[in-house]
């Protein structure tokens, strides 16, 4: 049986890593999984729990307990917590601007890991592998995933691309990025690349031509390597 292609992606916001991921899934007809969303989810059902985020111990209970559903097909995905979608509200400034305090939880964490790997396990069985994008997968969730990549790309890029994305000044989204970047960076590494990883920079290069590089990495591997093989590319 061919080994699962599982492609590891971190990275900093606003690299390009959630729409690149995506479409190298879709191109490759594997599974996508965004955890960046799961963190998102748990912040989300935090606040409409009445959970105080400063209490650890019931952030990390909670992260436990919830029922988190996503949905790994890169041309839908979608996440849910119980029956009720939450795609759009966990994009929303409530939640981006409190994300952090949940993430930087290492109970949280713990529990994340476990849910990716075994969320990871299950796209791979339905698809043959699967794209999975953060700031730690290339390092703790998946570090034997046979494709790792780093995004990276310069403060300026990144913000003007997030800029343009939620139609604000790209001052503006100097908080959302550079200030949640530095928060996130306590407990994850997503700057510089571990060993073995390929960092791609995107800062000028276009949204096409960062698909491209990742597929050309895939495709190193997979050439190298006949027990995992690819649908499409
Ligand atoms: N290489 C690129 N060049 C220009 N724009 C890009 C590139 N990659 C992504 N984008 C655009 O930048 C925005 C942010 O990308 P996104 O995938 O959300 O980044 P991340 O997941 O790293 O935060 C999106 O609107 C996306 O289409
Ligand atoms: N593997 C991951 C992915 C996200 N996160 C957290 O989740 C938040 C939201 O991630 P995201 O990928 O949706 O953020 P953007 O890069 O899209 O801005 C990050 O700011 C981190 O706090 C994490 O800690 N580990």
């Amino acid at each position: 049986m061919n080994k699962p292609l599982v492609i590891a992606i971190d990275g900093p916001s606003g690299t390009g890593k959630s729409s690149v991921s995506k479409a190298v899934a879709k191109h490759l007809g594997l599974s996508y999984l965004d955890t960046g969303a799961m963190y998102r989810a748990l912040a989300w059902s935090c606040v409409a729990s009445a959970i105080d985020l400063d209490d650890a111990e019931s952030v990390a209970q909670h992260a436990r307990t919830f029922d988190l559903r996503m949905g790994m097909d890169p041309a839908a995905p979608s996440v849910g917590v119980g029956d009720r979608l939450i795609d759009r509200e966990i994009r929303q400034d409530a939640v981006t601007s409190v994300v952090s305090r949940v993430a930087t939880n290492l109970d949280v964490r713990a529990n994340m890991k476990q849910r990716q790997r075994d969320l990871i396990a299950e796209g791979s069985a339905a698809r043959g592998g699967c794209v999975a994008e953060g700031r730690d997968i290339t390092t703790v969730v998946a570090p034997d995933a046979p494709v790792r990549i780093l995004m990276t790309a310069s403060e300026e890029a990144r913000m003007s691309r997030r800029s343009r994305q939620l139609r604000v000044a790209a001052e503006s989204t100097r908080s959302q990025i550079v200030d949640r970047d530095r928060t996130d960076s306590t407990v994850s590494q997503f700057t510089t690349a571990a060993d073995g990883v390929v960092t791609i920079d995107t800062s000028h290069i276009d949204f096409r031509q960062s698909v491209e590089a990742v597929l050309q990495v895939v495709k190193e591997v997979t050439d190298g390597d006949t027990e995992l093989s690819t649908t499409a590319g």
